[in-house]
């Protein structure tokens, strides 16, 4: 069954809008779960633009399903990640001034500083996955670094998606079949939504986890929190 991890980024986007507490991260993403989210992601940049270091560490006792930290692993962000022990940490290779996500690491380049970060968060029992394109070296170097998951990085999916979805698929399918022959779990993120999601599940059906956060909060300003969630959870079955 492929789980879905809600991603609260953008919750709290707009709560430091104004300074204040409204909206409530720690509601929202006890609602989330409420809802069927089978995962809460958060992902703590260095600005802290959205999720503040300290929500990381006020939403980990309350999160009832798993807890996903995201992030560049920074000493700061090591930090947090070992002080909190989430049931996941997902490494992801932004500098500090990106506007989001865009890319993967090159676990080629990076095997040595990746194997000894993944290894103390293994050591501290955080289940590790690496964020990487759809790549198959880049999944085969990730094996290499020790980590038990992958993410694939699909905005180039979602991007493609509208001008012909069996092409955008394709070198995920590759790279997803690519992690299932070493025995990597499989996550996948980035601008998955309700117009594609359901077909990327339909290819890759034994994916792990999808963590979803832009197009929820968009959809649920239309839709509601509750009805978008039983939505996306729709869509993976
Ligand atoms: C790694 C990933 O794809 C998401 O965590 C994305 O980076 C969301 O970050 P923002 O919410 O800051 O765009
Ligand atoms: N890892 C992807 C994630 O957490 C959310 O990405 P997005 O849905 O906000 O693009």
């Amino acid at each position: 069954m492929t789980k879905l991890s809600v991603n609260i980024n953008k919750v709290a986007t707009i709560r430091n809008a104004r300074g204040a507490n409204n909206p409530d991260i720690l509601k929202v993403a006890s609602d989330c779960e409420l809802f069927g989210a089978q995962g809460i992601t958060v992902h703590p940049r260095p600005d802290e633009r959205h999720i503040r270091y300290q929500d990381v560490r006020d939403i980990r006792p309350m999160i009832k399903t798993e807890l996903n930290i995201e992030g560049n692993p920074i000493a700061k962000y090591i930090d947090l990640v070992l002080e909190v022990r989430p049931a996941q940490v997902t490494l992801v290779p932004d500098s500090h001034d990106q506007i989001t996500s865009n890319h993967g690491w090159d676990t080629k380049n990076n095997i040595t500083f990746l194997t000894d970060v993944i290894g103390r968060f293994k050591e501290a029992g955080i289940r590790t996955s690496i964020f990487v394109d759809a790549d198959a070296e880049m999944v085969g170097y990730a094996k290499k670094c020790g980590t038990d998951r992958v993410e694939l990085y699909t905005e180039p999916y979602a991007a493609n998606y509208r001008n012909g979805r069996a092409e955008a698929i394709a070198p995920f399918t590759d790279a997803a079949m690519a992690a299932r022959e070493l025995g990597l779990g499989l996550n996948a993120g980035h601008d998955l939504s309700l117009e594609n999601l359901h077909y990327f599940h339909q290819n890759i059906p034994w994916i792990d986890e999808v963590s979803i956060g832009h197009a929820i909060i968009c959809d649920a300003l239309y839709m509601g929190l509750r009805n978008t969630i039983g939505k996306y959870l729709e869509a993976l079955k």
